[in-house]
């Protein structure tokens, strides 16, 4: 059974396939602080969030079972992303799901502040008919700045369009090509500070974009800018912004957001006239909150139940039309790593995967994630691995990991040949996925053999000479270990030889060492592979 803890409001529709499903035990404790969270958190496999929780270093290192932490929205600044990588927690959000949501809030935001809504609302109800104080402005024709040209900005410069507005985009990612299809003109911060009529931020808060509209912005704005920031707090300098609006640059504001949420009361937002404010309400809409938390609910299912999933902030996200190819390959690749490391002695400094054949055209890099997790899964155990946090610690452990590329594949459509180097040795363990008979081992060292990459191993290196087959067999047979199959492997005929052998339960090491004193017995090891 998997426990998931809520500890944010969110939609109890949405959640209701979660909810329904056998295996899951939901508890809703929505408010908790970080002590609380800490003191529970280990016996959870998954939390949702919204953007109140502050999932800090802590509540990873105390929720020993976690294994993903699901975000009902878009913005993860509240999650530590790094905490989570190292402990190999997958990190999801659902990004698409309050677009539209945050985009018609904004507009809502600039209409208000073209119009003074709020405040001319505040005063009617407040039994004063003013009809001088609020004068607006039209859309009309009017420069509308677009910082961060991703899902939000996009659809807010649509909306824009139809009101007639002459849309100027910034976004590191927009091309003359996308800007024109989306009938806006390319632009610099620059530009769109000292030429806007109203401006809107839509870029996530980060190192680059903290502060990115501060005193140097203001100071060559054009007179009587409206700004908007419906995306995050921070991006635009609060202290700078007010100076600004007492200098008389900027004549109106609306923020949703705020460097700290909720802001102090005596915060000067809160006391200007020209700034209306919302609280964090982008995403409020049914709709996107159903729609957020039932596409986190879903990929928290999926990565409970060991099935492939999409959205992981922590990792970089595999295309579906790449996934659909590469996925069959994950259990052989990383039984391959796993293989390779129960094979090799010492402490492994370096891990070189070529991939050949058809595969060499495509990006590896999920499935290296996979080779690496069962490499180092092999020492640290599968509960510590994760396609997350596998390159990660390969690195924190000064393991070099190395990937080839050859198109050309002798034998089969593909292979994936993993060497694994330590100070004592190098080995190499090749598969392919055959069609019909699902993974396969074709290579060990320099032998050729055919071996499933499953359940207990032995693998005996040996002189090709006769009689060793049989003495191998009795002896295992003498000490009750069934064989199931059986492949030898050599270059040469007399030469040095390999044998693998599927038993139906592992032999313990007093067998393994009496196998290996055996004539013209090399060595004895058992893979396991289960
Ligand atoms: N107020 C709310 O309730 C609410 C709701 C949803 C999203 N948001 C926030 O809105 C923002 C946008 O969300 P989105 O879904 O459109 O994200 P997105 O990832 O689709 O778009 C963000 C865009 O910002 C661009 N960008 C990054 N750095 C930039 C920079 N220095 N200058 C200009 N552009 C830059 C990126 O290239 C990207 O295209 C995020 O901060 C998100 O957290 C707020
Ligand atoms: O990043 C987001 O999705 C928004 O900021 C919404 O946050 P919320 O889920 O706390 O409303």
């Amino acid at each position: 059974m998997f426990k998931v803890l809520v500890s944010d409001p969110i939609s109890d529709l949405g959640i209701q396939k979660l909810a329904d499903a056998e295996d899951v035990i939901i508890d809703k404790k929505p408010g908790l602080s970080e002590d609380e969270l800490v003191a529970i958190i280990g016996e959870y496999d998954a939390l949702l969030v919204r953007s109140q929780t502050r999932v800090t270093p802590r509540i990873m290192e105390a929720g020993k079972q976690l294994k993903v932490v699901g975000r009902a929205g878009v913005g993860v600044d509240n999650i530590d992303l790094n905490a989570a990588t190292q402990r190999g927690i997958i990190v999801i959000n659902a990004p698409d799901g309050n677009t539209i949501t945050t985009c018609e809030h904004t507009f809502a935001m600039i209409m208000a502040v073209a119009r003074h809504i709020p405040q001319a609302y505040q005063k009617t109800v407040s039994g004063v008919w003013d009809r001088k104080s609020f004068l607006g402005v039209e859309l009309r024709n009017k420069v509308l700045g677009v910082m961060g040209m991703g899902r939000i900005g996009s659809e807010v410069a649509k909306r824009a369009k139809a009101f007639g507005m002459e849309i100027w985009g910034y976004d590191p990612f927009l091309t003359e090509e996308r800007a024109e299809a989306l009938g806006i003109r390319l632009s610099t911060v620059d530009d769109i500070v000292r030429n806007a009529d109203f401006m809107t931020v839509h870029t996530p808060l980060t190192p680059e974009t903290r502060h990115m509209i501060g005193r140097n912005q203001f100071e060559v704005m054009k007179k009587g800018m409206r700004i908007v920031n419906c995306a995050r707090g921070g991006i635009i300098d609060e202290l700078a912004l007010v100076e600004a609006i007492e200098q008389g640059i900027v004549a109106g504001a609306a923020f949703d957001v705020f460097e700290v949420e909720p802001p102090a009361a005596d915060h000067p937002f809160l006391k200007l006239p020209q700034v209306i404010v919302t609280p964090h309400l982008g995403a409020s809409t049914v709709e996107a909150q159903e729609n957020v938390a039932i596409d986190v609910s879903e990929q928290v299912l999926n990565i409970l139940r060991g099935k492939p999933f999409i959205n992981a902030v922590n990792m970089p996200p595999i295309p579906a039309n790449l996934l659909n190819i590469i996925q069959p390959y994950f259990p052989l690749v990383e039984k391959l790593g796993n293989f390779a490391a129960q094979l090799v002695e010492g402490a492994v400094e370096e891990i070189t995967v070529n991939y050949s054949g058809e595969l060499a055209d495509l990006d590896t890099q999920p499935l290296t994630r996979h080779v690496v997790r069962g490499v180092l899964s092999h020492h640290l155990g599968s509960e510590q691995v994760n396609v997350v946090n596998s390159l990660h610690l390969a690195k924190e452990r000064n393991v070099n990991i190395v990937v080839q590329k050859s198109p050309l594949s002798r034998d089969f459509t593909n292979l994936v040949t993993v060497t694994l180097r330590s100070k004592k040795e190098e080995r190499l363990v090749a598969g392919t996925l055959l069609s019909g008979y699902g993974p396969r081992v074709v290579q060990i060292d320099k032998f050729p053999v055919d071996v499933a990459p499953e359940g207990n191993l032995i693998l005996v290196s040996h002189n090709d000479k006769p009689g060793i087959i049989g003495r191998v067999g009795t002896l295992l047979g003498n000490n009750d270990v069934n064989i199931a199959t059986m492949q030898v492997g050599r270059k040469i005929i007399g030469g040095a030889a390999i044998m693998v052998l599927s038993v139906d339960k592992g032999a313990s090491k007093e067998v393994l060492a009496e196998l290996a004193s055996l004539a013209d017995l090399n060595n004895a090891k058992e893979i396991n592979l289960l």
